[in-house]
């Protein structure tokens, strides 16, 4: 912890500096110093790591730009939507699902479960501030972390703080391809973050594109509101029941990784596949060469849990096409040749995380994909007070995982540096009254004495 130390000295001198460096700046309307972590996203990662810290005695503050908590799950996520994974291995630390959830629980009783959590650790995020820029500054040892009002909240914010956490999200942004053509099609294209339910595409043709697991469960929905919906698998999927031997897939999975290699649990788990699923190239549905667990711990694609896609790509309800190669005003041309026509396209295309585009910090989070580069499970802890939680593609569990190692990790600091820390701090910083230039005026008096005597 080297800039802990090189931090000692300044310490001392935070408050006035800042104040200093603030009214330089005038960039920004409010300026608040915060004790403890600034937690950027109020999603279950940013609820998790709140709730150890506050364990830990650690006050934070959330911003997030929405206006409630897990937006991701309350606005973007389709009406049928469900943990795809057992409860047990979805809740966050200290605090278990309700016992009369089901194993697997609606995203209603998901986000009820979310907002008692924020409710139990008293979690209260400001909201309706988005973070445009987080940089650490070097000369006084702090982040800067610049928010921007969205709807209710006008204005801009400044806030500086000693730790950050991003918690962003692996799903940050709808991922939209770009296809040739696709100014020409007439129809509605949009996102599986806008889509709720199949009900308006009764009796269309709707091209689903990709197949991970929003596009399959898309797929179902639309089916089951008796749209004709057709799947483009560009590549090869794996795919899994959702559960086996009378167990959940996952869970299964998590207890072969224990006591056997993972190219043996993967020759077990496609094995148990092939019994209960048949061979699901023969839908066009192509496995990868690497296993399903491999794959995911290699690239971190998760591998589909079916929760009943296939049954209706057997009996012709969903068609498989391949790649796309180009739009036109009503149809589709796929990379075989084949030609179709669509009423209406939904991008199941996935998500990126945003980090690169207001984290202004390259060691710890990579430009490219805007994840952390340290492979997991080391991936929670930057320099200079940086962390990520929920990088790991690894769901909640992975999000839980983090938010524990951070907290401990803060804490450890916080109980030496919170005395010294405290006394300096005032939340809000107040405007420049004519004190606050005497007192810029001294500092930087001040500094010259020590610079001539250093000297
Ligand atoms: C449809 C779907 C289903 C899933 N199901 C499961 C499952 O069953 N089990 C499982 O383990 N995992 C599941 N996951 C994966 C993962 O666990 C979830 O995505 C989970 O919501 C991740 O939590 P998070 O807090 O990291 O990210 P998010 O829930 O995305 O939260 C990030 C927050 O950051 C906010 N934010 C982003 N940028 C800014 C900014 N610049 N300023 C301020 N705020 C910002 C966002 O508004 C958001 O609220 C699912 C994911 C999806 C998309
Ligand atoms: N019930 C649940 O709990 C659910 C959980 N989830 C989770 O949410 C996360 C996001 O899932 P999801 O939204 O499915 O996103 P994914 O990133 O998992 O899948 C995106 C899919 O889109 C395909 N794709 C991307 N670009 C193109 C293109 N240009 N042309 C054709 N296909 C393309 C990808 O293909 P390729 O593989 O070839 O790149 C992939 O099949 C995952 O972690 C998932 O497990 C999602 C839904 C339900
Ligand atoms: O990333 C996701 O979507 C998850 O839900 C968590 C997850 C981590 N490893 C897996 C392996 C199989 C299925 C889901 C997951």
């Amino acid at each position: 912890m080297d800039y802990l130390r090189e931090l000692e000295g300044k310490r001392v001198h935070d408050h006035l500096l800042y104040k200093k460096s603030m009214m330089m700046s005038k960039l920004c309307e409010r300026r608040v110093w915060v004790p403890g972590p600034i937690i950027v996203g109020a999603g279950p990662s940013g609820l998790a790591v709140a709730a150890c810290l506050k364990q830990k005695g650690v006050p934070s503050l959330i911003i997030e730009r929405s206006s409630c908590i897990a937006p991701l799950w309350q606005f973007k996520t389709y009406d049928r939507l469900r943990l795809h994974l057992p409860k047990h291995f979805c809740e966050l630390p200290f605090m278990s699902f309700p016992s009369n959830f089901p194993t697997y629980p609606t995203k209603q009783q998901f986000v009820a479960y979310l907002e008692a959590y924020a409710k139990k650790f008293d979690i209260r995020p400001v909201f309706n501030e988005t973070v445009e820029t987080a940089e650490f500054d070097d000369l006084y040892g702090f982040w800067r972390v610049r928010t921007r009002g969205s709807k209710a909240v006008e204005g801009t914010c400044e806030y500086a703080c000693q730790w950050l956490i991003v918690a962003t999200g692996e799903n940050a942004e709808a991922y939209v391809p770009e296809f040739e053509g696709m100014r020409d099609f007439v129809g509605p294209i949009m996102h599986t973050s806008c889509y709720r339910s199949g009900e308006p595409f009764h009796g269309k043709r709707v091209l689903v594109v990709g197949c991970g697991n929003s596009g399959m469960e898309v797929c179902l929905d639309l089916s089951n509101y008796n749209a004709q919906p057709s799947i483009v698998v560009r590549d090869s999927v794996h795919v899994l029941p959702q559960e086996m031997l009378g167990s959940s897939t996952f869970g299964l999975s998590m207890w072969l990784l224990k006591w056997f290699p993972i190219r043996i649990a993967d020759q077990f788990l496609l094995l148990m596949s092939r019994i209960k699923l048949g061979n699901t190239a023969q839908l066009g549905l192509i496995r990868p060469k690497v296993g399903p667990l491999e794959l995911k711990s290699l690239t971190g694609k998760t591998p589909v849990l079916d929760v009943g896609t296939l049954a209706k790509i057997k009996s012709g309800n969903v068609k498989v096409c391949r790649g796309i190669k180009r739009l036109t005003s009503h149809a589709v041309e796929f990379v075989d040749g084949q030609v179709d026509n669509f009423d209406a396209i939904i991008l199941a295309t996935g998500y990126r995380s945003n980090a690169p585009s207001w984290l202004k910090e390259s060691n710890m989070f990579s430009k490219e994909d805007g994840f952390p580069r340290r492979p997991f499970p080391n991936g929670w802890k930057g320099e200079s007070g940086l962390y990520a939680v929920g990088f790991t593609k690894r769901g909640l569990l992975g999000s839980s995982m983090d938010a524990k190692n951070i907290a401990v990790d803060i804490a450890s600091h916080w109980k030496a540096e919170a005395k010294q820390f405290m006394a300096f701090t005032c939340s809000p910083l107040p405007h420049y009254s004519k004190q606050d230039e005497r007192d810029h005026a001294q500092m930087k008096e001040e500094k010259k004495r020590k610079i001539c005597t250093t000297k």
